[in-house]
């Protein structure tokens, strides 16, 4: 019976290193369509998330929905098409994705944050929008590019406002849409580059992909060659041998280019498990892959 309460009171004495050297630092988390598909899984996640938010941590959720934006177009009768991984987004698309993601999955959030004793704000092109962006062409054959509609990148971020509701003990919940600059429009953006551009803006401590796999794996079709710890050379020679590839692709470059622009982690993890956030978070272990610009990232030599 102590040896149960006394496990406890450590556990909880190895979360109190990291509340403190987090203690008002951003965490940019990115929810993947992946991991909301299960009510239960999301249920656990926006508990941590309520958590971290209420011993001083400042969360910010941005969220895709992919499979839940590919259903509600089938169910409108029209076939998805991606190119190099984005969505080939017109009008009725747009309007598809926006609908999907704000009404929907955002909503969904903020509802839960509220339910489980937190307090959350949707940030999104109907409300207060606070990304910005212009149009994405990727390059095509002989110095073409490629149309991708309606789809943007993320080029400015209204930090101010994100940081003044995380002041007042609000989590912040966007989505990956951005208000063009050129237009005044919708833009459709990659969920994982939308995240990273939070991250980079804001210049956060960690940011944290959930993910449906249990971090950057050697072999995809075994979970137990989780790879722990990498650092951005060891990231480029993974995509560079193929052991990193489709979906995992834009999430790990994303992982780049917010390290380079100063944020100290990234974490990829498995949103399935409960309790993902916390135990990534607030442990020694961790449980996912981890990246930093310095490395040997060990595990056994983790601080945070
Ligand atoms: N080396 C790798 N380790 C783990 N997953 C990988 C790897 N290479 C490619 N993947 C794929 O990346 C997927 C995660 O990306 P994605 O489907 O875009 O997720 P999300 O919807 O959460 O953004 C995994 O389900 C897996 O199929
Ligand atoms: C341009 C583009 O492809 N946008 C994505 C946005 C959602 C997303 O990225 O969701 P996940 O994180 O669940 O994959 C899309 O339409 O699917």
């Amino acid at each position: 019976m102590h040896e149960e309460a006394i496990r406890k009171a450590d556990v909880l004495i190895e979360a109190l290193g990291y509340i403190r050297k987090f203690h008002n630092r951003f965490t940019v988390i990115k929810l993947g369509g992946s991991v909301m598909e299960d009510p239960e899984t999301l249920r656990a996640l926006l508990v941590d998330v309520v958590f971290m938010q209420t011993v001083g941590l400042r969360p910010v959720v941005v969220h895709g929905g992919g499979k839940a934006i590919s259903s509600a177009m089938q169910r409108a009768g029209l076939e998805p098409r991606f190119v190099l991984g984005r969505r080939y987004t017109d009008a009725t698309t747009l309007e598809i994705v926006a609908d999907v993601l704000i009404d929907g999955v955002n909503a969904d959030i903020v509802r839960h944050i509220n339910k489980y004793g937190g307090r959350a704000a949707a940030l999104h092109p109907r409300t207060t929008s606070c990304l910005f962006g212009s149009p994405l062409t990727l390059p095509g054959e002989g110095g073409s590019r490629i149309d991708l509609g309606r789809v943007g990148e993320v080029d400015h971020v209204d930090t101010m406002t994100i940081e003044n509701l995380c002041l007042a003990g609000i989590v912040p919940v966007l989505p990956s849409l951005a208000l063009s600059r050129d237009d005044d429009g919708m833009l459709n953006v990659n969920a994982d580059t939308a995240a990273a551009a939070v991250a980079r803006h804001l210049r956060a401590e960690k940011l944290v992909f959930l993910t449906d796999t249990p971090g950057i794996l050697r072999d995809r079709s075994d979970p137990g060659s989780l790879i722990e710890g990498l650092t951005p050379e060891g990231c480029r020679a993974l995509i560079d041998e193929g052991v990193i590839d489709r979906g995992m692709i834009p999430k790990v470059e994303a992982c780049l280019a917010s390290l380079e622009a100063g944020v100290r982690k990234v974490h990829i993890i498995d949103g399935r498990l409960p309790h993902a956030l916390l135990l990534e978070i607030f442990t020694d272990r961790g449980i996912g892959t981890e990246i930093a610009a310095t490395g040997p990232a060990r595990r056994d030599r983790r601080a945070g």
